[in-house]
């Protein structure tokens, strides 16, 4: 298996290169040279594997030479096996054809743990097979952070630095990152927002001498490899609920568009998806965008759902790619025009053919703490509010008339953000026993301001410390 640049710069990489790699030299991100396709006599025999075995199938895909099927077997196996569900992605009915997908089972209670766990397993097998180290960088708008912090910590070959935006996660998803006190890790509280993050860890990679001499890796969404382990919970719920002989759809929270990505990678791959919805909150650019073709970047404003709080959605670049024909140069020229001028430039065929893809939804403050209300009440289903977007979505855009399954991700659990459920129906959800102390543990961070130079210095001393 081969994989490309978005941007058509960079040279083609196998799925080891692209792992260790992250984001591609000319700043554009990978994707596979040609989808991996199944057909519905393959699809069906998949049905009613479990989970890590069909993970582990499904990624094989993507992986190709780069990692034997024994191994990769024995790494599902046991990334899912420490999870808080048999099912290790279950699903709960909460009405007459809508489904929470509840991804929320992992060490850190959020669907990064689905991928992260794996990769923190895949990152291993690879360098010790090249005898190398690496140095992650990340960013965070709360989740990721604590899933790769969990992932990675106290691996030999591996140091870790996440960043988070300064105040601007709920207290759980701070504590979960900052009290991992592993030398091999390292929590920067930047001034400034999640899109301030991203950007300074997209400039990390940026710097080609400091990436080559830090052996910088990545372990947000930009990386395939998040994605190729975010196909197989789609795959597994639609394949349980009837496909590939009856459609279905997915309602998907969405901040980076790497979990819905995952959603739309199983229709490339032949499944029946009639309908993507892309639930946000205020922060409504990918809503502006399918409704009016407007993909203009404005503040993000901090909202009860601080991980989707993102202005610019890194893995829109991987559709908008696919819309415009695979054509890097265009893709790279839209992604330059957007980063000049605050506004991305999408010709309207392939505006229409997104449009017709996708469908967004955004919902305020107020509409969560309703939807969360509603969704006690009326199903006895206590949702965090990232999920209450997709659940609200989908009773707009999907409504059971519609005659399909859907399928909601559900993102968190609701301990993640005890406030705003409380808030919503007055219960207030206690975190897991292994968590229980997560107030009393001590904090370890930096407050740091958003400046590249300081940040590398900070990634550099640490990464030269751990490795002493
Ligand atoms: C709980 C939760 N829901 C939804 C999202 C949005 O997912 P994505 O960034 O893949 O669009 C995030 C952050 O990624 C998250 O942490
Ligand atoms: N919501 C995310 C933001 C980063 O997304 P990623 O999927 O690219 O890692 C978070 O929780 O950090």
């Amino acid at each position: 298996m081969r994989y490309i640049s978005t941007r058509g710069q960079a040279a083609p990489r196998d799925f080891e290169g692209v792992l260790l790699a992250g984001l591609a030299e000319d700043g554009g991100l990978f994707v596979p040279e040609t989808w991996p396709s199944l057909s519905p006599a393959e699809w069906r025999a998949l049905r009613g594997l479990p989970y890590p075995e069909l993970a582990a199938r499904l990624v094989q895909l993507f992986v190709g030479d780069a990692v034997a099927p024994a191994d990769l077997r024995r790494m599902c196996a046991e990334a899912y096996g420490g999870f808080g569900h048999p099912a290790t992605v279950p699903m709960s009915q909460i009405g007459p054809r809508t489904f929470a997908l509840e991804l929320f089972h992992g060490p850190t209670l959020a669907f990064k743990d689905v991928a992260l766990q794996l990769l923190g397993r895949l990152f291993d097998h690879v360098l010790a097979r090249r005898g190398e180290r690496i140095t992650i960088v990340g960013a965070t708008s709360g989740d990721t952070g604590s899933a790769a912090i969990e992932a990675c910590r106290d691996r030999a070959a591996i140091d870790i630095t996440i960043l988070h935006p300064l105040n601007r996660t709920s207290e759980v998803q701070r504590r979960q990152m900052t009290t991992v006190l592993s030398a091999n890790v390292r929590n920067i509280a930047v001034e400034g927002d999640f899109d301030t993050c991203q950007d300074l860890v997209k400039a990390m990679f940026a710097d080609a001498p400091f990436r080559t001499d830090m052996r910088l890796a990545a372990v947000n969404s930009i990386n395939w490899a998040r994605i190729a382990a975010q196909i197989p919970y789609y795959a597994f719920s639609a394949l349980a609920l009837g496909a590939p002989d009856r459609p279905v759809a997915f309602s998907v929270p969405t901040g980076n568009f790497g979990n819905v990505l995952a959603a739309w990678a199983v229709r490339r791959m032949g499944l029946p998806v009639e309908r993507l919805i892309v639930a946000s909150n205020r922060n409504d650019i990918l809503t502006r965008f399918l409704s009016e073709n407007d993909m203009s970047m404005r503040p993000v404003e901090p909202s009860l759902s601080p991980s989707m709080d993102i202005a610019v959605s890194s893995n829109f670049e991987r559709v908008l790619h696919d819309a415009l024909g695979r054509d890097g140069a265009a893709t790279g020229a839209a992604m330059q025009a957007f980063r000049q001028t605050g506004t991305m430039p999408v010709p309207p065929a392939a505006w229409a053919e997104m449009r017709g893809l996708f469908h967004g939804f955004s919902l305020s403050d107020a509409g969560t703490l309703a939807e969360i209300g509603r969704l006690w009440r009326e199903a006895g289903y206590l949702a965090d509010p990232h999920t209450a977007a997709g659940t609200a979505a989908a009773a707009l855009l999907a409504p059971e008339d519609l005659g399909i399954p859907v399928i909601v991700a559900a993102t968190a659990h609701p301990a993640k953000f005890p406030d705003a459920v409380e808030r919503a129906t007055g219960l207030r959800p206690p975190l897991p026993t292994r968590l229980g102390d997560l107030y009393q543990r001590q904090e370890r961070f930096d407050v740091l301001p958003a400046d590249l130079a300081t940040i590398e210095a900070a990634v550099r001393g640490h990464a030269l410390r751990n490795a002493a």
